[in-house]
């Protein structure tokens, strides 16, 4: 999988029960850069007969199974490799290494929770029970990074919270910064604060100062409200990211740099999606009713309390789009059509395509935005010289990173991709968006910049066979208007 970078990133926070697979692949959607599964205790992965990896190429996931039931424990897409943290509680090394191997081929990295209040988990000495004998929680995370983290190249790391002082807390983080551990998350409460209680960040400096010292990144987590809030916590205390619970529990496109959807628009989402990737009913019943808390009459809260099937809470959206003066199916007003290049080697892509009649060729087909992928190998420099070709047909050039993929084709029209790119288009698919895949060879002979033709040649009746023409003959032709049901 490759070592997680956590440098400036906004993460989806770890909560049992909402951050299945369906929260957490809307939370990359929206614009999520990382996102922590629900916290796993190692007894349900490897007690009694240990879970089972199955390959379900029914929703294309992982599923992991427990027998003799087959109840899936965990499902991971392929949307989320090398951006899924795998949260697991545990009160012994070797239960912690077994259980961790166990998925550790699947997901980016393995965070062990020492923060967990709740009773079942300090009662067995898991969760906070952790900071309270700090001996233990130090071998848990060195037999983590020895026997899981370097051999399977994947990232560990621990979420905390403050003890009960200053000189204690700075204490345990030199600890854990000396196991090797790649990365610590501290929840800015200490064990006895309840979360409506303001999270205390008065010596989080000092904190990162410490961190920084050993190279180890840092990421808070507690009362952050939203993409923009933790921008600026970032730049305000020099952290690495942070991680957004309830804020995301209520509203999960909180994650969004734009501000969040309405809760309608966000349950019409979690419900699609919940549906694409055969999420447990139970488990959806449950975060939908969350996401609906306050923002549905009460009827049709009710009724989705009371759904016994998906096709009841199917019949209830329908219902709500009827009868809600807030939903219905509505013409989404674009001012901006937007069309994402996502190929290995943007560049050299971007650079054949900026010949005065591709861009005007995209201007004729109504795009104002031009998104291009920079994939991570790639120099800035070679993304550079270009905006000024494009604003003059009208064009808004964007150059977009890893990071921020995920987010820009939830906002683009129109999605060009290679076939070799799988993880964008599922992202494409899920997200309902028009796709034109071209294989290796296509994108080769795209990649050659096009001779700029005299005017006869830029005559519709002109039919080359070029890869190149009938790429803009299928952009031209994509109907990317929708009507999208709110
Ligand atoms: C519904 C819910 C479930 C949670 N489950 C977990 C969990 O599995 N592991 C964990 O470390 N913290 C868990 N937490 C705690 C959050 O990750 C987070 O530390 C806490 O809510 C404070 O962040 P916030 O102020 O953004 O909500 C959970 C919180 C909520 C609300």
């Amino acid at each position: 999988m490759g070592l997680l970078n956590y440098s400036n990133k906004i993460c989806l926070a770890p909560m049992v029960r909402i951050g299945e697979l369906p929260t957490r692949l809307l939370a990359l959607r929206y614009g999520a850069n990382l996102v922590w599964g629900p916290e796993i205790v190692d007894k349900a992965l490897v007690g009694g007969t240990p879970v089972q990896r199955v390959v379900n190429d029914r929703v294309n996931c992982i599923d992991f199974v427990k027998p003799p039931t087959n109840k899936v424990l965990f499902r991971v897409h392929p949307l989320e490799a090398n951006r899924l943290v795998f949260q697991l509680g545990s009160a012994s090394p070797d239960l912690a290494v077994e259980s961790a191997k166990l998925v550790a081929n699947d997901v980016a990295g393995i965070d062990l929770n020492c923060g967990c209040p709740k009773h079942f988990s300090v009662h067995a000495g898991m969760g906070a029970g952790l900071l309270k004998e700090p001996d233990r929680l130090i071998s848990i995370l060195q037999a983590l990074v020895k026997e899981v983290g370097v051999p399977y190249n994947i990232s560990i790391s621990c979420k905390i919270r403050l003890l009960e002082t200053k000189e204690k807390t700075l204490a345990l983080i030199e600890r854990l910064c000396s196991t090797g551990i790649r990365a610590i998350t501290v929840h800015c409460r200490t064990a006895p604060m309840r979360n409506t209680e303001p999270a205390k960040r008065d010596y989080l400096h000092d904190i990162v100062n410490v961190c920084r010292k050993y190279g180890v990144s840092i990421l808070a987590n507690g009362d952050v409200s939203g993409h923009e809030d933790g921008k600026k916590l970032i730049e305000k205390y020099n952290l690495d990211g942070v991680l957004i619970a309830r804020a995301a529990e209520k509203n999960v496109s909180c994650l969004r740099s734009e501000g969040p959807l309405s809760n309608h628009d966000l349950a019409l989402d979690y419900l699609k999606m919940a549906l694409e990737v055969e999420n447990n009913f139970g488990n959806t019943k449950y975060c939908l009713t969350q996401i609906m808390q306050g923002a549905f009459r009460k009827d049709v809260r009710q009724a989705a309390q009371c759904a016994k099937s998906y096709d009841d809470l199917k019949k209830i959206f329908a219902l709500e789009q009827k009868h809600s003066d807030a939903s219905g199916t509505v013409s989404v007003s674009k001012h901006e059509k937007s069309i994402l290049f996502a190929f290995e080697n943007g560049s050299k892509l971007l650079k054949a395509f900026s010949t005065e009649n591709a861009i005007k060729q995209l201007a004729a087909a109504s795009f104002t935005k031009v998104i291009v992928y920079k994939s991570d190998n790639e120099r800035s420099e070679e993304y550079q010289g270009y905006d000024e070709k494009y604003r003059s047909h009208g064009i808004n050039l964007v150059i977009v990173s890893t990071d921020d993929l995920a987010s820009k084709i939830s906002q683009s029209d129109l999605i060009v991709c290679s076939k070799e790119k799988q993880s964008i288009s599922f992202e494409a698919l899920n997200a309902h968006k028009q796709i034109l895949q071209f294989s290796a060879a296509e994108i080769e002979s795209l990649c050659i910049p096009q001779q700029e033709s005299s005017k006869d040649d830029e005559s519709p009746n002109v039919q080359s066979h070029s890869i190149y023409d009938i790429l803009f003959r299928k952009i031209q032709s994509s109907n990317t208007n929708k009507e999208v049901a709110t």
